[in-house]
């Protein structure tokens, strides 16, 4: 290959990048296809996760996934928490089935932890923070392969409760659910006002 052709598949690919980046979108269950996505094309999109950066090493990001008769049973059981942890007068019915129909219309739930290092010496922030990078590498990889996905952080899957029946620590946190499943509508557009105006840039 010339040197020429080198630098033109380099633009090829940085191309590609941002496309894939700009075409990164929140799909939700109610517009899944019954289709399931093959376990190989999730385990590709948590190994793609497991190169996020991390403070000090610490891989903090934990990965809980469900599918088939599992994921049926977390979308009843994060129902039930709803129902728990909300008081009576704010409890709306269509929000535990919602849960439940959310995972029945998904092919894989994934929820996503955080695991606190044992001598807290990185701060918090920074271990939730090497998460959402991780997140962001799962959602390109299912983007990358046409796998439509999104992130809920509801107030359910971010409780007590749940981190709890995941055997996590109390220094440990639920950061939210990322569900999964083959969009069954065209591949939504997305919109991002000026990145000018969320830029401050000197030279001087
Ligand atoms: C940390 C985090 C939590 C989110 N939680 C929710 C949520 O609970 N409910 C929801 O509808 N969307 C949630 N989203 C998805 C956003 O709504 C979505 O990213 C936004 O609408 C932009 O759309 P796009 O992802 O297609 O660009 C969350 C996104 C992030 C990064």
């Amino acid at each position: 290959m010339t040197p020429n052709n080198e630098s033109f598949e380099g633009a090829i690919n940085k191309i590609a990048v941002r496309s894939l980046m700009e075409n990164r979108r929140s799909i939700k269950p109610a517009d899944f296809s019954d289709q399931r996505v093959q376990d190989e094309i999730v385990w590709q999109m948590l190994s793609n996760a497991n190169w996020a950066p991390t403070h000090g090493m610490t891989e903090p990001w934990r990965f809980f996934v469900y599918t088939d008769a599992a994921k049926l049973r977390l979308g009843k059981r994060l129902a039930k928490i709803y129902e728990q942890i909300t008081t009576p007068e704010l409890r709306k019915p269509a929000k535990a089935e919602k849960l439940i129909a959310n995972a029945e219309r998904s092919s894989h739930l994934i929820v996503i932890a955080m695991k606190r290092q044992a001598s807290e010496k990185i701060p918090e922030i920074e271990e939730v923070q090497a998460v959402a990078c991780a997140v962001q590498n799962l959602h390109l990889t299912a983007t990358a392969f046409g796998v439509g996905g999104y992130w809920s952080s509801g107030a359910a899957i971010c409780s007590e409760q749940l981190r709890d029946h995941l055997g996590l620590s109390n220094k440990d946190c639920v950061l939210g659910l990322f569900y999964v499943g083959y969009p069954k509508t065209e591949w939504p557009k997305g919109c991002r006002s000026p990145i000018e105006d969320k830029v401050v840039w000197r030279a001087d």
